[in-house]
């Protein structure tokens, strides 16, 4: 099997991706860095032409540009991807039960192959999550030393005690392929899961085999003190009557007064619009022993 690790060497502090080029020369595999953001979608649509398997070494942002990468030379029939977590918070890595980079060569030489659902905004593809409104904007300016300590959530928490002075985009969200209307409000945060999960505390692993999408509607900050640990917990109760929930295949996000922030696996982008769908099994990963193919379901209705 042809193995090529696309790397990004500026993610995390930096010790995990040089730790991972080590373990990837011993093993002769070629390692390709990126010279900045971006680069790796170019290096991983070359790449796929070459190799059988894609590593993809770095946080959950590297792991969306190699997935465009591939998708952009039409290869996700052909080459199969594996994570190496040596970004910050490796959420997506998690979700696919890698623990460390030791257990990421592992894994991609022995783990098991999963055929796993991509998320599509648009144009553009997301792994993990695409979280929209105040948690966007809040991570535009993220400074890394917070977010390394805290990690990009939480960071992004901290601006939500700011929240009652913050005026979220007035919004109209339909669902489903006919686009039935369901909700519209201003909502403070927009969270559409694919590999994350976010309600309910623990495992933050979604059903990435479903074809369907978690998503949570975050419509005001309640009184919470979202310095305290745990906040984020409190804030994403599965009961609060802050939050309205749902599963969808498919689902239209209109803006009607001004363009809302988006963060597609972190990149962030504005938009006055976007239509978030599935392309089901669109791609096959390595996932280790944690890997849920079933994770309990989202919180029943
Ligand atoms: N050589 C580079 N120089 C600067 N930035 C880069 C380079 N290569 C990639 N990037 C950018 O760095 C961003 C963050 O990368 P990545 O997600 O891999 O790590 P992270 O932010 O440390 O981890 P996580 O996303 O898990 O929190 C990506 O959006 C990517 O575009």
């Amino acid at each position: 099997m042809r193995r090529v690790m696309v790397r990004n060497p500026t993610g995390g502090d930096g010790t995990d991706v040089e730790t991972a080029r080590e373990r990837a020369s011993e093993r002769g595999i070629d390692v390709r860095d990126s010279d900045e953001p971006g680069d790796a979608v170019a290096l991983a649509r070359a790449a796929a032409a070459e190799a059988d398997q894609i590593i993809a070494c770095g946080g959950d942002g590297t792991v969306n540009e190699v997935v465009r990468g591939v998708a952009a030379a039409d290869a996700l029939d052909d080459v199969e991807l594996a994570v190496v977590p040596a970004g910050t918070g490796n959420n997506f890595a998690a979700n696919l039960g890698i623990e460390s980079v030791e257990h990421a060569f592992e894994v991609a030489e022995t783990g098991e192959r999963r055929r796993l659902d991509l998320g599509v905004a648009d144009d553009a593809l997301f792994v993990n999550s695409c979280l929209g409104g105040l948690i966007a904007e809040a991570s535009e300016d993220t400074d890394d030393e917070a977010k390394a300590r805290i990690g990009s959530l939480a960071y992004a928490l901290q601006t939500l005690s700011d929240a009652r002075q913050y005026e979220g985009p007035l919004l109209e969200i339909r669902a489903g392929a006919s686009h039935d209307p369901l909700w519209s409000g201003t909502a403070l945060v927009l969270l559409i899961g694919n590999g994350r999960r976010f309600l309910g505390g623990g495992r933050t692993q979604a059903n990435l085999e479903d074809g369907r999408l978690e998503v949570v509607i975050v419509e005001q900050a309640p009184a919470i003190d979202y310095l305290a640990e745990g906040a984020l917990q409190r804030l994403l109760k599965r009961d609060a009557s802050h939050l309205t929930r749902l599963t969808t295949a498919e689902l239209l996000v209109t803006t009607t007064d001004r363009p809302m922030a988006f963060s597609f696996d972190g990149e962030i982008v504005e938009r006055q619009s976007i239509d978030a769908s599935v392309r089901e099994g669109a791609m096959r990963f390595r996932v280790g022993d944690a890997y849920e193919p079933e994770p309990a379901p989202w919180p029943p209705e």
